[in-house]
């Protein structure tokens, strides 16, 4: 498929789609096990819900309205945008308790009218979860409207860095690190908020950036291959070396040394990778050219080939219509390589081919069109124009400096008539050169359906 020029790789296409659905389905999922978990203290979920690093209860009230949108979203974009726009209102509300110092009363008054149970945490939202549900509800929105791809690219971009950021603060709380820079968003909403992200991004996988990935071209196969490792190698090596540091007791600025030499070092690997495959498909490209050069041309003189004429021919009376033809042939060459051999023939024809082309603008194509038959296309050219050319051609012949003996040629030419096609067009400029022969050679001659337009002779 298609689609402003870029060509896409169906299959990816496909299991992109199948990837955002199969994320809508988990999330909803997901959040309606912990809103269970959290409004009747179900165990053993109840147990996972105490946990620091387990999403809240209000985060499972925004990744349930956004897996709706996200599985919704594809079929009916309105019902899309509503969710979306809902999840956006309950970010910002959210949000806005924060900036004004309450204690989210909502909250609590839920959880006084919810079965009581020990230990039952906050479902309030953290900040920055609802900040990013602000964002993906702007994301949802712009997908289901179709506009401001950018916009929505952008706000997209800004969610993967709030939920890298806090699974790699994580990794170094793992690692042994005490600071968690982002405690306050857990692990596992960061990883459902990548998730969906990637989600949103996976379900209009044509536009935006997402269709470098599933563009079917070298680009898009090198995005395909490194954008995931580029996103999680440099929160996995940290991670590594921050576990290396509080195991073998190593400094902290050799371990962050050593995280950076390594992050670097895979980054550049990674471009001299990209490097050498883009190298390839460079050379590549140019031997494709050069093979399709020596396709379409003439061994002999450097012009287009019957193939490339023919293919041109054709082009031009389905495209435009407009086109005259001269067909060219060279006088009495029997004799001439009778008289000085094949090889004396050979260059007659290669400096025949140098006439020709002198005597054309550069986007008329010359053709040898075969043995001793050369062929002109004239685009935009009207009978008057390529009759000219046609007796310039003549005289060329005539007044050039040949060695062995003067070389004449005889030219018949034609316009195309609306519904022509190339048969009919050659075998009108044909006629025309026989007529030429007819009269003697070393002539041009028009096809005559051109009333006022006369046969001219030398
Ligand atoms: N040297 C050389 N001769 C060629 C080539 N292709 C065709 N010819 C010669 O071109 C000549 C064409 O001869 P004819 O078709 O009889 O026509 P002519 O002698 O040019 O006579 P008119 O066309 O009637 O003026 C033949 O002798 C072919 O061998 C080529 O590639 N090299």
């Amino acid at each position: 498929m298609t689609i402003d020029g870029i060509r896409f790789n169906a299959v990816v296409v496909r299991s992109f789609i199948v990837f955002s659905q199969a994320v809508g389905w988990l999330l909803v999922l997901v959040s309606l096990a912990m809103l269970l978990a959290w409004g009747s203290g179900v165990e053993p979920l109840r147990g996972v819900l105490r946990q620091d690093d387990c999403m809240r209860a209000g985060a499972a009230v925004g990744f349930l309205l956004a897996g709706a949108a996200l599985l919704l979203g594809r079929t009916r974009p309105r019902a899309g945008f509503l969710l979306s726009l809902l999840l956006a209102l309950f970010g910002a509300v959210e949000l806005l308790q924060y900036a004004l110092g309450m204690d989210g009363p909502g909250w609590r008054w839920l959880e006084g009218r919810l079965p009581e149970w020990a230990d039952r945490p906050s479902g309030r939202t953290t900040e920055l979860a609802a900040l990013a549900f602000v964002l993906l509800g702007a994301v949802g929105m712009a997908v289901a409207l179709k506009r401001a791809v950018w916009l929505r690219e952008a706000c997209a971009i800004a969610v993967i860095v709030i939920a890298m950021a806090a699974s790699a603060s994580y990794g170094l709380v793992l690692a042994g690190d005490s600071a968690n820079l982002l405690r306050r968003l857990p692990v596992m909403t960061a990883g459902a908020l990548l998730l969906l992200v990637l989600g949103w991004m996976a379900s209009a996988p044509t536009t935006g950036l997402t269709r470098i990935a599933v563009a079917d071209s070298p680009g898009g196969a090198f995005a395909r291959r490194l954008i995931l490792p580029a996103l999680l190698l440099p929160v996995l090596l940290t991670f590594f070396f921050k576990m290396v540091q509080s195991q073998l007791g190593m400094s902290e600025s050799l371990a962050l040394s050593l995280a950076a030499v390594t992050d670097g070092g895979v980054v550049a690997a990674m471009i001299l990778w990209v490097a050498f495959l883009l190298d390839r498909s460079e050379r590549q490209r140019r031997v494709v050219l050069a093979l399709s050069r020596d396709a379409n041309a003439d061994g002999l003189t450097g012009l287009a080939n019957r193939r490339a004429f023919d293919a041109a021919l054709a082009g031009i009376l389905r495209d435009r219509g407009a086109v005259a033809l001269l067909m060219i042939d060279l006088d009495r060459f029997k004799s001439f390589n009778d008289e000085f051999g094949h090889l004396v023939g050979d260059g007659i024809l290669r400096e025949t081919g140098q006439l020709l082309r002198a005597e054309v603008r550069p986007r008329d194509l010359v053709a040898r069109y075969g043995g001793e038959e050369f062929a002109i296309l004239l685009p935009d050219s009207d009978a008057l124009r390529a009759e000219r050319v046609g007796q310039r051609i003549v005289a060329a012949f005539r007044g050039y400096g040949w060695v062995q003996r003067p070389v004449t040629v005889s030219v018949g030419g034609a316009v195309a008539r609306p519904g022509d096609t190339p048969e009919t067009l050659l075998r009108r400029a044909d006629a025309a050169l026989y007529r030429s022969k007819e009269a003697g050679r070393d002539r041009c001659t028009f096809d005559d359906w051109l009333p006022d337009f006369p046969s001219a002779s030398a």
